[in-house]
Parts: structure tokens; C-alpha cells; sequence
């Protein structure tokens, strides 16, 4: 359950807490935020004396270690997470800093310094929310700190050996742990527990708070105190679309998000207030920016699905700048109508504009281009041809639900002759993207054969075979989809430790390998035919051998980040359905697999391994 509607604005977000502290991973967690846990590599070792302050020093450490995250994310994902969170605990005693000790000797030092006496425990902490623009990382940093006040009793030589030996001390600033046996030593503290304990939860809500709602400016005009309210308000905070749900885009926010479309969404609009006889200003709400900007979604789609139809972006990656006149030639359209949509492409960020023409933004050169590794092409016009259409009946597959829908609607996406390529670049672009990670998501060294069902074009196939240099890699699919695989061949990277194998793996005889993967496969079927391929693969699979699903995993509430519209895709189009770790690990096991293991794959792709059991 979560208490604080400030923290359920990030349980949408891909958050990170760049922290290898056990107790901040607890404190976060028990307060009801969802986030994936990346020690930062940043060294400590900033010159203390260069900060005017030791909560200055504290802070720095803190966004240094958020930073050192966010951009070997952004890196390795070539895109970072949406908030990144570090933290930096030390403790302050006769205008010294202590951190860690770093061993029993500095840790004797420095409980002996605190002992009987009062000193400041301060924790900095750093959020960074990222966005990634034109491939480079943008960082946006919001810091604060804390500080309690602890005194310690006075103790003998003989119980600070104690507790030195205890191990307790070795990883804690200070040499203590107040949350455990060092709560022993502690006569008083005056300020918030968990700040020393490693992380501020108090004042990180009233940091979001007055990151994510923003004060409006009628507000600033007549509330003199602060206007960050104290936290046993934050319940009062209504949840909906209340100002900025994002603080790169509020008033405050970063100058590097594209404004809004409707406006400022810190402003009332014109009009909206009201005096009554007594003078006092009506509350109207603010103007819902981000609703509109989800109702006006289609739009923004379809835009896009337009320019590369009308293969905009392959016009500009080849020649650019451009005006709109020439661009209009070049793909038979109307002049005024291709300026619009260039227009609406500038806005979008997929283009940018100069007086000399229209040029692709990196992005758009990398993935909206028809060509080339990361083209995301084929999928903008998968969805543009056929996602499109299904979704105008969402309503009936939500209303009959998908069983009824499957039998008078969906196709399967590569039974249709006419889509089968269509589908089969969508799946490439979209592939080659994620194939690293999945690769590489667990050590795969041990195996040495592999069979891929449903492996399309061998994206997959080509990134576990580059990785592993030990690794065959046997791709199976439809006869009618191996046929066009040359198509997607990159030149002079044909291995030969890749086959394709045209076959139907709910019919033909699996090949034999240590390790059977299913990239995107299983969400696509009902149960029944998941438990049919299931004991297909598990009758296949020696003892020893493994299974690996790739798919996006449901978090717990069944909320998967940023795969929700996908769902109601299967809804639409198959009678599949995304899952669960649980239902994962449940179908798995009722299939001879035990050992099984999560890992995340990147954005919106997570991986499931595990092991054949010998079968009893
Ligand atoms: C005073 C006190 C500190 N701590 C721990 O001390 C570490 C501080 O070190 P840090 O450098 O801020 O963090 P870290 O553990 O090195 O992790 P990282 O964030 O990766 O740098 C954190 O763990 C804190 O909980 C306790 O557990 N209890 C206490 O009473």
C-alpha cells in the first residue's frame, strides 16, 4: 500500500537508487516505492576541505553518485532511467567528517571520538530525473539535506571493543549502526531517526512534493509560510493531474522538455478565477495539460506513423537541410500539407528546423529512418497498418473479452501473407535493440547449443552468438518467415554458428539443445497452448539444460512499466497475456524448470531463466 500520493507519481517511472546501503533499499521500499537498485561507482574521495560545509560535501557525494548511474545507464541502455536517487551519510564531530572506518583501528578512532558526546549526522541526498535528447543524456538535479542530532552515552574501552567486534561498525558512517546493536550506545536523538540510519524519508516526500506539485502562483501570492506542506498533508494531496506529474515539466522545471501543448501548466488559465462577495479568490482547477496531451495522443501516433509512410525521414537522412516545397516533391504530397506535418515533426522532436530546411533529428536518423540496425521503422508502420485498425475495437475486445474477439478478429502476426515482412521488420528493429541485454541479462557461458523458437530473423540468435563464442544457435520459425530471413542478414556478419530451421513448434520435433529460448513468444498464446509448448520444450530439454523467457514481466500489481497500452495490444489482436513473476515461476516449475530467476532487460523487456530438473 502506498500512503503518500507523492510517491505513487513515481511508481510510473523507471526510478533507480544508486546505492549498495541495505537500509536506504529498506526505508525506500517499506515507504511503497518500486525501484531497481544500481550501486554507484562514484569513488568518495572529493576534497572535503573545498566545501564550505560538511552537508555540502554530503550532497555533492550524493549527486555524484546519482550522476555516475544515471549515465552509465544511459550508456549501456542508450537511455537512462527516469530518476536516479543517491544519498551520502556522514557524521560530523569537532569539525571533522567521518565516513566509513575503514578498519578496526580507524572504527575505535572514531566511536571513541563520538563517546559521550552530542554530534550531527547529516545525510545529502540527490534526485536526477533524466530524459535522453537526440541520444544524449539531460540531467536535471534536485538536492537537499538533513540533520539529526545523536549524543552518545559514556562507555567503557571494553564495550566499544565489543561492539567493534561485532562487525557492526565496518560499514557505517560513524562506525555505528543506531538501528541496531549501536542503538544501545545512543542516549538521545533529536531530529528524524531515519536520517541516520541513511536516508531522510520525511524530507525526500516533502522534496517531491514540492518538485511534483508545484505551488501556483495564486498560492505563492497568498500563503506568506512555506509552501511545502508538513507531511501528515500529503494525504490531502489529490493525486490527479494537479499541476506538473512531472517536474521536468512544470514551472519549475527543466527548459530542456518541450513546452506543453496548452500552455503553461503551472498557470490558471485566463478567466478561471473568480471573486466572491468577500474578495476571496475561487479555487478552479488547474488546466489539465497532461490529460489533454493523453487524449491527444492518436495524434501525435498517427504523425508519425505519416512521416515514415511517406518516408520522410529516409528523404532527410539522405540529403538535409530541405524546405518543405522540395520535401513535398520528393514525396508526392501537397505542399502545405507536408509543411504541417514537418511542422508537427519539429514539435514531436522528431526534426528540427533552421531557415536553410528541415533536418532529422538524431533520433529520427537512428530509428525512424527505413534503414539501418535500430530502425524502428517497420514497427511504426506495423502499428500504423494493423495495431491502428485493432485498437478501433478495443471496446468490443474489452467488452467480449479476448477469447470472443480472437475467434472473429485477431490474426496471428505472421499467418497474414501481406504483413508477414512488415512484421518481421517490426520484430528486427525492435530485436536488435534489446538482444544485448537479453544476452547478457544472465551468465549464459555454460551452455553450448541453443535453440531459438520463434527466433525470426536470428536478431537474437546473432547478439547470444556474439556474446558467447562457445554458442550455436539454432533459430526456428514458420517456413514462410525463414524464407525471407536473407532479407535481414546484416553483410559479412553471417555466422556460422547460426542455422535456421523452418518448422512449427507446436507440431514439428525440437531440436535438440541445452538451452531453448522463447524471446516474446509465450504472451502471444492462450494458456492452453503455453503449457502445450511448455512440455514440448520441457520434454526436449535435458537435465541441466535451461529455459529463457524473455518477455515484460507484471510488476505485483500487475502495473508493468511503460507495457500497459502493450497488454490491451494482446487484448486487441491474440488471446495472450502479459504475466507475472509468480505466474512465470508457476508455469515454469509445473513444467520440470526449478531455479527460476528474474532479470531486467532493459526498458521494457525482462528476462526469465531457469533450470531442467531431472525428472523424479
Ligand atoms: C550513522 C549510520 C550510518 N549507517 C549506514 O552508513 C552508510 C553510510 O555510508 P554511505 O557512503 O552514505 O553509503 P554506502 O553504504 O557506502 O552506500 P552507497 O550509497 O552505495 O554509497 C549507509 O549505508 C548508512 O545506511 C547506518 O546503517 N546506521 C547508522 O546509524
Amino acid at each position: 500500500m502506498v500512503l503518500s500520493p507523492v510517491i505513487r507519481k513515481l511508481l510510473h517511472k523507471r526510478v533507480v537508487l544508486a546505492s549498495a546501503s541495505p537500509r536506504r533499499r529498506e526505508i525506500l521500499s517499506h515507504a511503497g516505492l518500486r525501484f531497481e537498485v544500481v550501486p554507484s561507482r562514484f569513488k568518495e574521495k572529493l576534497d572535503k576541505a573545498s566545501f564550505p560545509t560538511p552537508y555540502a560535501y554530503a550532497i555533492e557525494t550524493a549527486k555524484q553518485k546519482a550522476l555516475e548511474v544515471a549515465s552509465r545507464m544511459h550508456q549501456k541502455d542508450l537511455r537512462a532511467p527516469d530518476v536516479v536517487i543517491g544519498a551520502d551519510t556522514i557524521v560530523t564531530v569537532g569539525g571533522l567528517i567521518l565516513e566509513k572506518p575503514v578498519d578496526k583501528q580507524d572504527a575505535y578512532r572514531m566511536l571513541s571520538r563520538l563517546n559521550g558526546k552530542e554530534h550531527s549526522v547529516f545525510t545529502g541526498v540527490a534526485i536526477v530525473h533524466c530524459c535522453t535528447k537526440d541520444g544524449q543524456l539531460d540531467t536535471e538535479v534536485s538536492e537537499f539535506h538533513e540533520e539529526t542530532t545523536v549524543k552518545f552515552s559514556e562507555l567503557s574501552e571494553e564495550l566499544l571493543w565489543e561492539y567493534i567486534d561485532s562487525g557492526e561498525p565496518m560499514d557505517k558512517a560513524g562506525g555505528y549502526g543506531i538501528q541496531a546493536l549501536g542503538g544501545m550506545l545512543v542516549e538521545y536523538v533529536h531530529g528524524d531517526f531515519l536520517n541516520v540510519v541513511g536516508f531522510p524519508l520525511n524530507h525526500f516526500c516533502k522534496k517531491l512534493v514540492e518538485l511534483y506539485y508545484p505551488p501556483r502562483r495564486k498560492d505563492v501570492q497568498r500563503v506568506k509560510h512555506d509552501s511545502i506542506p508538513p507531511v501528515d498533508t500529503f494525504e490531502n494531496l489529490s493525486d490527479t493531474e494537479q499541476g506538473s506529474s512531472d517536474p521536468a515539466q512544470g514551472n519549475e522545471g527543466g527548459s530542456h522538455r518541450r513546452a506543453e501543448a496548452g500552455g503553461d501548466r503551472g498557470q490558471i488559465p485566463a478567466g478561471s478565477q473568480g471573486a466572491d462577495s468577500n474578495g476571496t479568490v475561487g479555487i478552479t482547477p488547474q488546466f489539465p495539460a497532461g490529460l489533454l496531451e493523453l487524449i491527444d495522443g492518436f495524434k501525435a501516433s498517427k504523425a508519425l506513423f505519416t512521416a515514415c509512410k511517406l518516408k520522410v525521414f529516409d528523404v532527410l537522412k539522405d540529403e538535409a537541410p530541405l524546405k518543405a516545397m522540395d520535401i513535398a516533391g520528393k514525396i508526392d504530397a501537397s505542399v502545405c500539407g507536408t509543411e504541417r506535418l514537418l511542422d508537427v515533426c519539429v514539435a514531436l522532436g522528431l526534426l528540427e528546423k533552421a531557415d536553410r530546411g528541415y533536418c532529422n533529428t538524431d533520433l529520427a536518423d537512428l530509428h525512424l529512418a527505413s534503414d539501418g540496425e535500430y530502425s524502428l521503422h517497420g514497427l511504426a508502420m506495423h502499428s500504423n497498418d494493423h495495431a491502428w485498425n485493432l485498437f478501433t475495437d478495443l471496446e468490443l475486445a474489452v467488452r467480449e473479452g479476448a477469447n470472443v474477439a480472437f475467434g472473429r478478429k485477431a490474426e496471428h502476426p505472421v499467418q497474414s501473407k501481406q504483413t508477414k515482412l512488415q512484421f518481421m521488420r517490426a520484430m528486427h528493429g525492435l530485436t536488435n535493440l534489446t538482444a544485448r541485454q537479453v544476452a547478457t541479462a544472465f551468465d549464459l557461458s555454460r551452455f553450448t547449443s541453443a535453440c531459438d523458437l520463434g527466433g525470426c530473423t536470428g536478431a537474437l540468435a546473432r547478439a547470444l552468438t556474439q556474446q558467447y563464442p562457445r554458442l550455436k544457435v539454432t533459430v526456428v520459425d514458420l517456413p514462410e518467415v525463414i524464407e525471407h530471413v536473407p532479407c535481414f542478414q546484416p553483410e559479412g556478419r553471417q555466422t556460422e554458428r547460426i542455422s535456421f530451421v523452418p518448422g512449427d513448434f507446436f507440431k514439428d520435433d525440437l531440436p535438440e539443445a541445452e538451452l531453448y529460448l522463447l524471446s516474446r513468444i509465450l504472451h502471444e498464446w492462450p494458456d492452453d497452448k503455453v503449457h502445450e509448448l511448455l512440455s514440448r520444450v520441457s520434454g526436449s530439454c535435458k537435465p541441466g539444460g535451461g529455459i529463457l523467457v524473455a518477455e515484460t514481466v507484471l510488476e505485483e500489481n500487475r502495473a508493468a512499466r511503460g507495457s500497459l497500452p502493450a497488454s490491451l495490444n494482446l487484448l486487441v489482436r491474440t488471446q495472450g497475456r502479459e504475466r507475472s513473476l509468480p505466474e512465470y515461476r508457476r508455469l515454469l516449475e509445473q513444467h520440470g524448470f526449478w531455479d527460476v530467476r528474474l532479470a531486467h532487460a532493459g526498458d521494457r523487456l525482462d528476462v526469465v531463466l531457469g533450470t531442467r530438473a531431472s525428472p523424479p
